[in-house]
C-alpha cells in the first residue's frame, strides 16, 4: 500500500457546532465505504467537525484506509473517531451526535433509533442516497419521512447535479491543488516512481483503468496493441483484471507490468483516496465505476468513461443516460454523440473500438469540457457545504 501526504486541506477548522455520527454498511466494492469515509474527511478537516465512522467491515474499510487497524474496534485516523459496528452490538450507553446519517440507507440498530428518540437534544436524521442524475432526485432530495413509531424524523439527502439537489463532495481547495499538481512535472515523476514507472512522455497515452468486469475493455485494450502512439495503461488491481490478463496472455498482480505492441499495462497497488486522486490526475483519461471514482473523476478536470454499477432491469442505463444529459450540454453535437456511442458501448461490453475511433476525432472538445466541468458543478458549494447548510436549517 502507498500513502502520499494529503496536501488538500486548505481551509481552517471552524467552530465545531455541530457532530456527526455517519453509520455505513459496506454491501460490495468500496462505493459506500469510499462516499462514507470521504464525507467524514471532509466533514472533520474542512469545518472542523467532530466525526464518527461505524463501519461494518474493517478489512474492506483499510484496503482504501491503509491507515487503519482492522482488528481494532476503536481507533482514531486522520482525526476521525472510528468504531467497528458489529452486528449485535448493544449499544449500551450510546449518546448520538447531534447529526446521524445513516448512509445509503443501512438500517440503524433499534437501541440507536431509541436512543436517538430519548436524547434530551434529538438529533437531526439524515438518510445520505446514492447519486443518480435523473430528474426525480430534485422532488425527493430534503423530504421528510417520520418514524412510524418514534418521535424522530428522518430526511433524504440526495447527491446530485442540479442545485436543486445536495450536489457532490469535493473538498475546499481540491480544484485549485489539482491544478498545480497537473502543471508540476516533477511532482508527477516522482509520483510515477513510486510504483516503478516511468514518466509520461509527450508522445504518449497514459490511461487508467478501473471498471468492472467488462469484455468492451477487451476490445479496448487489443486495439490499443495497434496503436500509432504507445499507450501506458494504469489498472489497480480488481475485478477488470482478468480481461486485461486475456489480452496481454499472462497472468498478472500489483506492481507488475506487461507489454504487447503499443500497449503496456502497469498493475497498480490499491492505494488511498489521495494517492488514487493523484493517479487520475496524472493520466490523460480516465476509466471509473460506480459513485466515488466517478465523481473524483469530474474533479480531476480529464475526460473519463463511467462504467456504472449495474442494476437488474438495466436501470443503470436510465442513470447513464441521464447523466450524459447533463453532462453534454454545452458540449458541440459530434463530440456528445462520440460520448454517449462510447459510454453506451462501455457499458454494453461491446462495440467499443468503432465508438472509441469515433471519439479519438473529438479529444481536444471534449478534453476541453472536462476542464470546465468542474466549475459548474461547484457553483452552488459542494455537498458538504450544502448539507451543513441543510442541518443548519433544520436546527433553527
Ligand atoms: C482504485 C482505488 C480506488 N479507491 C477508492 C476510490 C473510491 O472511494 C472507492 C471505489 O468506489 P467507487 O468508485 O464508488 O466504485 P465501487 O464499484 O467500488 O463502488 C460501488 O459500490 C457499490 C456497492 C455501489 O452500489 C456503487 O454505487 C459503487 O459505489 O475506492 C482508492 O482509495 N484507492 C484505489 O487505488
Amino acid at each position: 500500500m502507498l500513502r502520499l501526504p494529503s496536501f488538500h486541506h486548505a481551509a481552517m477548522p471552524q467552530t465545531a457546532r455541530l457532530s456527526w455520527d455517519i453509520f455505513c454498511t459496506v454491501i460490495d466494492n468500496y462505493g459506500d465505504i469510499g462516499v462514507a469515509w470521504r464525507l467524514a474527511r471532509r466533514l472533520a478537516h474542512d469545518f472542523g467537525h467532530p466525526v464518527r465512522l461505524w463501519v461494518d467491515d474493517l478489512a474492506s474499510f483499510a484496503r482504501i484506509a491503509p491507515l487503519l487497524d482492522p482488528a481494532s474496534p476503536q481507533q482514531l485516523v486522520d482525526d476521525i473517531d472510528i468504531r467497528r459496528w458489529e452486528p449485535h452490538d448493544s449499544f449500551a450507553g450510546y449518546q448520538p451526535a447531534r447529526v446521524v446519517i445513516e448512509a445509503f440507507g443501512c438500517r440503524l440498530p433499534d437501541a440507536v433509533e431509541q436512543a436517538m428518540a430519548g436524547a434530551d437534544i434529538r438529533p437531526v436524521w439524515i438518510n445520505l442516497e446514492y447519486l443518480s442524475a435523473e430528474d426525480w432526485v430534485e422532488g425527493c432530495h430534503g423530504m421528510a419521512s417520520p418514524h412510524p413509531r418514534l418521535p424522530l424524523t428522518k430526511y433524504f439527502f440526495f447527491p446530485g447535479f442540479t442545485n436543486r439537489t445536495g450536489g457532490l463532495l469535493c473538498e475546499d481547495g481540491l480544484i485549485a491543488t489539482r491544478q498545480r499538481w497537473q502543471q508540476d512535472k516533477l511532482a508527477q515523476r516522482a509520483f510515477w516512481q513510486m510504483f516503478d514507472i516511468p514518466e509520461k512522455q509527450p508522445e504518449e497515452w497514459r490511461i487508467s483503468l478501473f471498471a468492472y468486469e467488462n469484455p468492451a475493455a477487451r476490445e479496448l485494450l487489443e486495439y490499443w496493441t495497434g496503436s500509432p502512439l504507445p499507450v501506458h495503461c494504469m489498472v489497480p488491481e480488481g475485478k477488470v483484471l482478468a480481461d486485461v490478463e486475456a489480452v496481454l496472455g499472462r497472468p498478472l498482480q500489483a506492481g507488475q507490468h506487461a507489454t504487447r505492441g503499443a500497449l503496456t499495462v502497469h498493475v497498480l497497488p490499491m492505494t488511498d483516496q489521495d494517492s488514487y486522486d493523484l493517479t487520475l490526475w496524472s493520466c490523460d483519461i480516465n476509466f471509473v465505476r460506480g459513485e466515488d471514482s466517478f465523481v473524483r473523476a469530474q474533479w480531476a478536470g480529464r475526460p473519463f468513461i463511467w462504467h456504472i454499477y449495474p442494476q437488474d432491469d438495466a436501470a443503470h442505463m436510465v442513470k447513464l443516460d441521464a447523466f450524459l444529459s447533463h453532462y453534454c450540454r454545452g458540449i458541440d453535437a459530434e463530440t456528445a454523440s462520440a460520448l454517449q456511442a462510447a459510454s453506451h458501448a462501455w457499458n454494453h461490453g461491446q462495440g467499443m473500438v468503432a465508438a472509441w475511433q469515433q471519439l479519438e476525432k473529438c479529444l481536444p472538445q471534449w478534453h476541453q469540457h472536462s476542464r470546465n466541468w468542474p466549475d459548474k458543478l461547484l457553483e452552488q458549494g459542494d455537498l458538504g457545504m450544502r448539507l451543513v447548510q441543510f442541518i443548519e436549517n433544520q436546527l433553527e
